[in-house]
């Protein structure tokens, strides 16, 4: 059988094991509920425009739009609870939606239903400078958070590239640049507000609680946090905070090779450098971004990298860095010390999925997640490398490198669809890869509609049905975000 139809096989059946909750979801939203929708929110925060369930029924990524029947923008929890409960009573589907920049099509309607568009809760709650930590309703962004903590020496260091709602990064565990010093969602959220399915509200760690750590019953703070919208509606999250560092110094440094970049990636982690940032972008992914954002960096495998510390402490971990990325082939590195130099230098990182689109213009994105175990990087990211050419595929390679995930990113034309099939072909061949040395199928973008097939074959039979058994109880009419994750 071809690779194509095995996988159609595998991913159909893993959609029959889903066991359908108890009652029978409601196709669409009738004039009753949308009336009762409205009286909560006013009629201004309520549409059923084609163009607005459009927009809110897709995310930044290839998956197919599915429109919502009607959006709402609550603009607080009373009101989030209010129309949680009316869909829960009439057996509507719920999504919760943040600012839609999701890669795995987590806010697709799958079965229509009702969007919460959560961008309308926009305050920063309770900061606690003093014990560093934060609460933030949901339409708070990464962006303007840190804006808000400019001045008091604090920041929040979670960053993936898009300026992503911080609930929606919880609910995602969304990581960054700064993941290998500073943790990702899961280490970084200390309590969440949820609104569960029927109306109900949560507190993940108890109303008020905000210490560094707790060992109080089970963890329900991380069963929220990448449960993408399939367990309830996170309406406020409390954020752990950092000092802003004292000295930064970042740098680009070209390599002979994604293999040597990644053993020298290897090494300088075990020699204790407490990195900031290390990232990998592949030699195709360096001309892109060279091309979108009109820079001239050599065209070859890159590091970039970030030094946090005191004055004294960078200059030590740069001495050492620099010895060890000598032992790997390293070219000169080129150093951005000035904020607005290193601004300009991440800035292009964090917009390598627009850069390796625009190689090819009306394009849309595929965009592959895995991570291993850091050992396994370097085999893992060569074998991808020669597999991309061997497919004739154009595949730009960016990764987190300091915590063993990569993206390829395959820009291609949605009516091609040999193409198409090369693609999900490669696809599965480096996830299969991923999975047989000890790694996932996503290490920050969520399992959404397409890393679904691959949860059985990662986490196991069972490891799957106490997943399902927990949703069942949390959600026992499967009203939320239907379709996703289990
Ligand atoms: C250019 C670029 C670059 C990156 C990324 C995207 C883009 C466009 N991403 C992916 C994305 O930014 C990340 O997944 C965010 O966490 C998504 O946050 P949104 O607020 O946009 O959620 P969005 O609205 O897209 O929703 C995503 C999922 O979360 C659910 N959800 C959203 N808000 C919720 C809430 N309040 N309560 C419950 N469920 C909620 C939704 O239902 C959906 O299932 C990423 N990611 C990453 O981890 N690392 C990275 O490096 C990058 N880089
Ligand atoms: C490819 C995008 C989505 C990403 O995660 C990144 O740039 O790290
Ligand atoms: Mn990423």
């Amino acid at each position: 059988m071809a690779l194509w139809s095995i996988l159609k096989v595998r991913v159909r059946a893993s959609l029959r094991n889903f066991q359908r909750p108890l009652t029978t979801i409601a196709s669409r939203v009738d004039e009753r509920v949308r009336v009762r929708l409205g009286e909560v929110v006013g009629s201004g925060n309520v549409s059923s425009s084609l163009a607005v369930r459009e927009q809110h029924g897709r995310d930044e990524s290839f998956h197919a739009c599915k429109p919502p029947d009607v959006v709402v923008w609550p603009e607080n929890t009373a009101q989030v609870r209010q129309l949680a409960r009316i869909c829960y009573d009439h057996s509507v589907p719920m999504v919760p939606y943040g600012t839609g920049t999701g890669i795995e099509g987590g806010v697709v309607a799958e079965e229509g239903g009702v969007c919460f568009d959560l961008s309308r809760m926009t305050d920063i709650v309770d900061l606690h400078e003093e014990d560093l930590d934060v609460t933030v309703q949901p339409g708070v962004t990464r962006v303007a958070l840190n804006t808000h903590l400019r001045h008091t020496g604090l920041w929040f260091p979670v960053d993936p590239g898009a300026d992503a709602s911080l609930c929606g990064m919880a609910a995602t565990s969304a990581s960054g640049t700064h993941t290998t010093r500073y943790g990702s969602m899961r280490e970084n959220v200390a309590n969440l507000e949820v609104v569960l399915a029927d109306g109900r509200l949560l507190h993940t760690a108890g109303e008020g609680r905000h210490t560094r750590k707790t060992s109080a019953g089970y963890n329900l703070t991380n069963l929220f946090v990448g449960s993408e919208g399939t367990l309830g509606i996170i309406t406020s999250a409390t954020l752990r905070l950092f000092p802003q560092p004292e000295a930064v110094a970042s740098a680009v440094c070209p390599m002979p090779s994604v293999t040597a970049a990644g053993e020298c990636t290897l090494q300088l982690l075990r020699s204790g450098v407490p990195l900031a940032r290390i990232e990998l972008l592949d030699d195709v992914m360096m001309d892109a971004c060279n091309r979108y954002k009109g820079l001239d960096y050599a065209v070859q495998p890159t590091l970039f990298l970030e030094f946090h510390g005191t004055p004294a402490s960078v200059q030590e971990q740069i001495r050492t860095a620099e010895e060890v990325l000598s032992g790997y082939g390293a070219g000169q590195l080129r150093w951005a010390l000035a904020a607005s130099e290193r601004a300009r230098l991440w800035e292009a990182r964090h917009q390598a999925y627009y850069a390796a689109r625009a190689l090819r213009p009306g394009s849309v994105g595929y965009v592959t997640d895995v991570c291993v175990p850091i050992s396994k990087l370097p085999e893992v990211i060569t074998t991808t490398k020669e597999d991309l050419i061997q497919s004739r595929l154009t595949g730009p390679i960016a990764g987190h490198v300091g915590d063993g995930n990569f993206h390829c990113i395959l820009a291609f034309s949605e009516h091609g669809e040999q193409e198409r099939q090369r693609i999900t072909e490669f696809c599965h061949r480096l996830v299969t890869r991923a999975l047989a040395v000890g790694g996932t199928c996503t290490g920050e973008h969520g399992v959404g509609v397409g890393k679904r097939g691959y949860l059985l074959d990662e986490v196991g039979e069972t490891g799957l049905e106490v997943m399902r058994q927990l949703k069942r109880a949390l959600d026992p009419k499967g009203l939320m975000n239907p379709g996703k994750v289990v």
